[in-house]
């Protein structure tokens, strides 16, 4: 099978890079792409990586028509079109701890640099200058710091801060007082009150509809005189005209920013400000982050194309890993169920009911349910599924879905069956080494491993069917590799499952069907 193809638009670090190789995958570096030559790249390949510079809009997603997963080598995804690849089941997953420390030390670089001059300082010298009384800073030390959102990034940089002697005053809606002790932070419930106590404000929020112009002219006007703002989130959490207004009046007294409302940011209203310390987003360039977002992004990219569990995928649940021990190895088989299925009855089902048993009858069961009807409408390419578009799916295609749970497994220590408009399939997995058995079709018990080519007779029970078929299938030079009998002996009904190799085609078809007396189904089975 040929390598599945991973496209990378953006600069990612070399060990990302060969982790995506280690794993089998084609790589192939495309930089600086134009919106217009993404469309036309995109639709050979089946991953794109990206860091926060591509747009992955709709238009992108619709031209991509193998695209499995979309990765993004860092914390936040907004520049991908969330609908559109859920509406597509394309999978988009981040590695959301790679670049939480170089975004906290990137903060603390901004504070300093503020409070010390030193990038004005740096560039007077480079001019030939030795300006000591130009360049007076201010410590940290003793000066109160102003935390705006105490999530993963805000607890590093109280801890950063802590460590220069400042004190911590915060605000969190969402942040228990327990946590907040242990940062060693003065939580507020209110924005106003904390405004006009802090000699540095640095902001760790995401950008939503209360964040976004959180910090315009009015909060400015409440703060201290000389206040240092630093923000390596997100652009628009400054209100940034009114932030040069308030620089420009000397009411505030730097900025530090590494974020802009359009990146690459060429024009700022803050340009002219030798105060305002600019760095072009890279809170998380780092050797250390773009390493760790590589090889995280490059593990949960190959997980995706897979079939596997994305731990960090945003447009599904993951599942905790005491639940995917349990359920992911019946992932792969469902899905064969739902193959089987959708080859013997053609048509696409109207109900189906996936009962699960023994150690399973405790468990989430939709990751089962989206691996059956990946098997199941996969099959005839009726619709791309995966486990993030399975549920939308199977309503656009009018599949009403029913799960039950059982303790017991008849004898199994865990087994799933599944129902398709009444034509019944179980299997049960010993272990994983061993792959999935199936052990139960239309009510016939069995116990066989489908292989890649099964062929499956029902008759009329009666001696010498067996012999015939095997007869057929020597002289038409196929080989049976296993072979399964069974019978309901009730309705003198026997089911043979024939696992073979070698081309079978509609003359060999043909032929079984002519030679078996009493043939009621014969089903040809491709997984
Ligand atoms: N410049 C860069 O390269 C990077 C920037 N970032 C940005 O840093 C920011 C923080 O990232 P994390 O700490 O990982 O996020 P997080 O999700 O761990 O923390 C965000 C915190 O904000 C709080 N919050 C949410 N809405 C709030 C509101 N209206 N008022 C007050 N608090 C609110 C949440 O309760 C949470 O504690 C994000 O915007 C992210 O985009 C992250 C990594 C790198
Ligand atoms: O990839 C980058 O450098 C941007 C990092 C960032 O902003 C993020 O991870 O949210």
């Amino acid at each position: 099978m040929a390598a599945k193809k991973v496209l990378v638009t953006e600069k990612v670090a070399d060990a990302g890079l060969e982790a995506l190789r280690d794993r089998g995958l084609e790589v192939d570096v495309r930089l600086d792409m134009t919106p217009e030559e993404l469309i036309a790249t995109i639709p050979d390949y089946d991953a794109l990586v990206i860091r926060s510079a591509t747009k992955v809009s709709r238009d992108v997603i619709e031209a991509a028509e193998k695209l499995r997963v979309i990765g993004r080598a860092g914390v936040v995804v907004d520049s991908v079109d969330l609908d559109a690849a859920t509406e597509r089941g394309i999978i988009v997953c981040n590695a959301p701890t790679s670049n939480l420390v170089s975004a906290a030390e990137h903060t603390m670089a901004l504070m300093l640099a503020c409070a010390r001059n030193i990038a004005q300082a740096n560039a007077s010298m480079h001019e030939g200058k030795w300006e000591r009384n130009r360049f007076v800073g201010t410590e940290l030390y003793e000066k109160t710091l102003a935390i705006f959102g105490l999530g993963r990034i805000g607890g590093l940089v109280a801890e950063r801060a802590k460590a220069f002697g400042m004190k911590l005053i915060g605000y969190d809606p969402y942040c228990s007082p327990g946590r907040a002790e242990q940062l060693g932070v003065t939580l507020y419930d209110d924005v106003e009150a904390i405004l006009p106590l802090a000699d540095f404000v640095t902001v760790h929020l995401p950008k939503t509809k209360e964040t976004i112009g959180m910090f315009g002219p009015d909060q400015f006007a409440r703060m201290k005189d000389g206040v240092i703002l630093i923000n390596t989130a997100r652009a628009g959490i400054y209100n940034v005209d009114s932030l040069a207004d308030f620089l420009a009046a000397g009411k505030i007294g730097a900025v530090g920013l590494d974020v802009f409302q359009d990146e690459p940011c060429a024009e700022s209203p803050l340009h002219e400000f030798e105060n305002a310390i600019l760095t072009p987003h890279l809170s998380a360039s780092t050797v250390e982050a773009q390493r760790r977002a590589g090889v995280q992004t490059a593990e949960y990219v190959a997980a995706g194309l897979d079939g596997s569990i994305v731990p960090t995928a945003l447009n599904m649940a993951p599942l905790p890993p005491e639940v995917m021990d349990a359920v992911g190895p019946y992932v792969p088989a469902c899905q064969m169920m739902g193959s089987i299925l959708a080859q013997m009855d053609g048509e696409i089902p109207q109900y189906l009911k996936l009962t699960a048993a023994g150690s399973l009858s405790t468990v989430d069961l939709s990751i089962l349910v989206a691996g059956t009807l990946k098997g199941l409408l996969s099959y005839k390419r009726v619709a791309m599924v995966t486990p993030v578009n399975a549920e939308s799916m199977a309503k656009r295609h009018g599949i009403k879905v029913e799960t039950l749970s059982h303790a017991d497994a008849e004898g199994y220590a865990s087994a799933v069956s599944i129902v398709a408009d009444g034509t019944e399939i179980a299997c049960t997995l010993a272990d994983e080494a061993h792959g999935a058995r199936l052990v139960s079709l239309l009510g016939y018990k069995l116990d066989i491993a489908p292989a890649g080519q099964s062929l499956v007779f029902e008759y009329e029970d009666a001696p010498g069917r067996v012999g015939v078929i095997g007869t057929i299938l020597g002289e038409q030079g196929i080989n049976i590799t296993t072979m399964q009998i069974c019978t309901k002996p009730d309705e003198q009904r026997a089911l043979v499952y024939v696992n073979v190799e070698g081309a079978v085609d509609d003359t060999v078809l043909a032929e079984l069907r002519e030679g078996v007396s009493g043939l009621a189904n014969l089903w040809y089975i491709r997984l």
